[in-house]
């Protein structure tokens, strides 16, 4: 079952909780750019985050150079934001704290 997509200003009140996180232009996706000390510190959090986001059985769709790892969450099967991205996002900072 797809989950019900958040409106634009339950998008609003869930990134208030999200340091660094942002709607889309279009309000389709979140995201966010981590930035870390090196590669392997970048990779580690991918390799944590890929784990946790296969046991969540959603995924991120992600861009990795060197220390940066830019993030877009998005329910595809939805067509738009979910709680599910929100709840990978929170997971995302409490792994790059
Ligand atoms: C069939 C499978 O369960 C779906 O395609 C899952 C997999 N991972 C997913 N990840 C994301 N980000 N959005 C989805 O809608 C999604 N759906």
């Amino acid at each position: 079952m797809a989950r019900p997509k958040l409106d634009a200003d339950a998008i609003k009140a869930g990134l208030q909780d999200l340091d660094g996180w942002s709607a889309s232009e279009h309000g389709d996706a979140i995201s966010k750019n981590f930035k870390f000390a090196n590669f392997r510190k970048a990779f580690a959090f991918m390799t944590e985050m890929a784990i946790v986001a296969e046991k969540m059985n959603h995924h991120p769709e992600w861009f990795n150079v060197y220390n940066r790892v830019e993030v877009r969450l998005t329910t595809h099967d939805s067509g738009g934001v979910t709680e599910l991205d929100m709840k990978l996002a929170a997971a995302m900072n409490d792994a790059a704290a």
